[in-house]
């Protein structure tokens, strides 16, 4: 009782309060996980954030104290469930970016993860919907591609869906990407830029290297389509039962969420990053969401990029992905119109 009385009083505590009305109010979701932390302490450097708020099920008393000796600008509060913890963190947010929620063992898919994380999004989504229904949602938890379209349904049982402010994360496909390319082709990451399409799973992974400007032949081809595809695997694998990406996933959210930042509150023009929004590209063929390059403004989607030019494999890539995509997105759909 003590403790439990303890931990309540700790984890409302906001600290080091100076703020600046050019700035957002952020909460991470999940914040003393694996990503949760070090996204945490990557968004603690951001001058465009003037709260963040840190909420999770466990132990964001303890990340919140620790975040707020940062000496940059941003209050830091840490909450958890007890006394309306969850509202409370969310209460007045701009953006609310979500790790929340279990990560691979070796020999999964994301899609195995569905059973627990599908809730888990939906609990948190219902929430968001009723305390800051206007906020940009940035969803980290897998598979992204269901769980995307489980917030979706969520806003729209609660009559408050914008699809411009709904995202995807699949950042993490384009760092790969980059960062593979440049081992291949010898240059900086800087002239390694790949567009990556589609969702954010195996098949429906698809880089476009030939949009990238660099030659290639067909073995590096198809060893790099594999790798970025398959990048997710490789840290599973090498984390041996203990979870997957968690520091490179930071660095990927925090790049997606500082670039909304800058779209949202600095008011900076022509940001692009690729995300997995509502989007028309193949709507005719069951598909509501997609991942493509999108330039983000004020309100958070302001124009979706085509595919552009692709060549024949990457046609082949593409058409692998799209039913894949379907099935993904009609299971996360029919976990909440069904409910
Ligand atoms: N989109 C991507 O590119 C990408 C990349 C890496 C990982 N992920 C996914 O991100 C998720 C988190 O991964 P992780 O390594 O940080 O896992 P983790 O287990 O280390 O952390 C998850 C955190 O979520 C918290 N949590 C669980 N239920 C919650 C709830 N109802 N409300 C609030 N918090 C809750 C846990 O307490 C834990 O602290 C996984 O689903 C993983 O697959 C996505
Ligand atoms: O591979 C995973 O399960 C985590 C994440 O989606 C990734 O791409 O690293």
């Amino acid at each position: 009782m003590f403790a439990t009385r303890q931990i309540s009083s700790i984890a409302k505590r906001a600290f080091s309060t100076s703020t600046s009305s050019n700035a957002a109010k952020v909460a991470v979701l999940g914040a003393a996980g694996g990503i949760g932390q070090p996204l945490s302490l990557l968004l603690k450097q951001s001058s465009l954030i003037s709260h963040l708020s840190l909420y999770d099920i466990v132990n964001t008393p303890g990340v919140a104290a620790d975040l707020s000796h940062i000496n940059s600008n941003s209050k830091v509060s840490g909450h958890v469930p007890d006394n309306n913890g969850l509202k409370e963190a969310l209460t007045g947010c701009d953006i609310v970016v979500i790790p929340a929620g279990v990560p691979r063992k070796p020999g999964m898919t994301r899609d195995d993860l569905f059973n627990t994380n599908a809730s888990i999004v939906r609990d948190l989504a219902t929430a968001c919907a009723e305390h800051c229904p206007k906020a940009h949602i940035l969803v980290i938890a897998n598979p992204v591609n269901s769980t995307v379209p489980i917030v979706a349904e969520v806003f729209k049982k609660a009559g408050v869906f914008d699809p411009k402010r709904l995202f995807g994360v699949t950042t993490l496909d384009v760092v790969r990407a980059s960062r593979f390319v440049s081992e291949v082709k010898k240059v900086t990451t800087e002239e390694a830029k790949i567009t990556v399409i589609g969702g954010h799973s195996g098949v429906t992974i698809v880089p476009l290297l030939s949009q990238s400007g660099h030659s290639f032949t067909e073995e590096e081809v198809k060893a790099l389509t594999h790798r970025i595809q398959f990048g997710g695997d490789e840290v599973v694998k090498a984390k041996n039962g203990t979870g997957s990406a968690t520091l490179s996933m930071a660095f990927a959210g925090a790049r997606f969420t500082n670039s909304l930042l800058e779209a949202t509150v600095a008011g900076k023009k022509n940001v692009v990053e690729p995300t997995f929004v509502k989007s028309e590209i193949f709507a005719k063929e069951g598909v509501e969401f997609f991942a493509t390059n999108v330039e983000l403004g004020p309100n958070g989607v302001e124009k979706i990029h085509p595919i552009g030019q692709v060549n024949a494999y990457e046609q082949g890539l593409i058409d692998a992905a799209v039913p894949e995509l379907k099935g993904n997105i009609a299971k996360g759909k029919a976990f909440i119109v069904k409910a």
